[in-house]
């Protein structure tokens, strides 16, 4: 293990704006059922713990009742519909630069994310954000998932560094890393449902122009 600092990302609402394709994953399998669609402002309010539990919210959404047989039938349809190139994702402005001068300051980064694995290795390839992340948890990784703080120290060990900073959207984000130890950088613009000031977070930032600087900060702050 060395004593440098690692970077980790979350991948939903915070490096990609992927709420589109979920709208759209979700509503294809609800018209496919004769059910009523979801609004954009729903799908994306429902994205953060993974897609199970999208899966029943939409459900509850819709009016079906909670029923285990069922939320599986639908969530393998929802599966097979997310489990393509993500045509209506895009990555958040300013997303290539920072990975780039953030590597070129010698930080190993990786991802802890409660998406599915393939959709996951999909996107991450589609983006060309692979090469940057040398170990990644999704929602398979471990039996535990976020806000469980287990993926986020399973990819700490696995970038052999004593600490990180993890950088995400949510409130699910910001307990993962309270749980884990971990400081945390929270991105404004993704898929919270709290105000900014009652989120606990060491940063803050509304672009990712402004996250190299912040981590630079971060890492002195840290060695003072
Ligand atoms: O897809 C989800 O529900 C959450 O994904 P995230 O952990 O990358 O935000
Ligand atoms: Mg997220």
């Amino acid at each position: 293990m060395t004593a440098q600092t690692a970077l980790i990302f979350d991948l939903d609402g915070t490096l990609i704006d992927s709420a589109p394709d979920l709208h759209h994953a979700a509503n294809t399998v609800l018209r496919h059922e004769n059910l009523p669609e979801i609004s954009f402002e729903q799908a994306r309010s429902f994205i953060g713990k993974g897609a199970p539990v999208l899966i029943s919210r939409v459900m509850q959404a819709v009016g079906l009742p909670e029923d285990p047989a069922e939320h599986a039938r639908l969530l393998a349809l929802f599966m097979r519909e997310y489990d393509k190139p993500p045509a209506l994702t895009r990555l958040y402005p300013g997303v290539m630069d920072a990975l780039a001068r953030l590597r070129a300051m010698g930080l190993p980064m990786g991802l802890c994310t409660n998406k599915p694995a393939s959709p996951t290795h999909i996107a991450l390839d589609h983006f060309g954000l692979a090469p940057f992340l040398s170990a990644v948890a999704c929602a398979e990784t471990l039996p535990q998932r976020k806000p469980d703080p287990a993926p986020l120290r399973h990819v700490l060990a696995e970038l052999g560094t004593a600490s990180a900073l993890y950088v995400g959207d949510s409130e699910v984000d910001a307990e993962t890393a309270q749980r884990a130890g971990l400081p945390f950088a929270l991105f404004t613009e993704g898929y919270r449902h709290t105000a900014v000031a009652d989120l606990p977070h060491a940063h803050v930032f509304d672009h990712f122009d402004a996250l190299p600087d912040l981590v630079a900060r971060h890492l002195r702050e840290r060695a003072a």
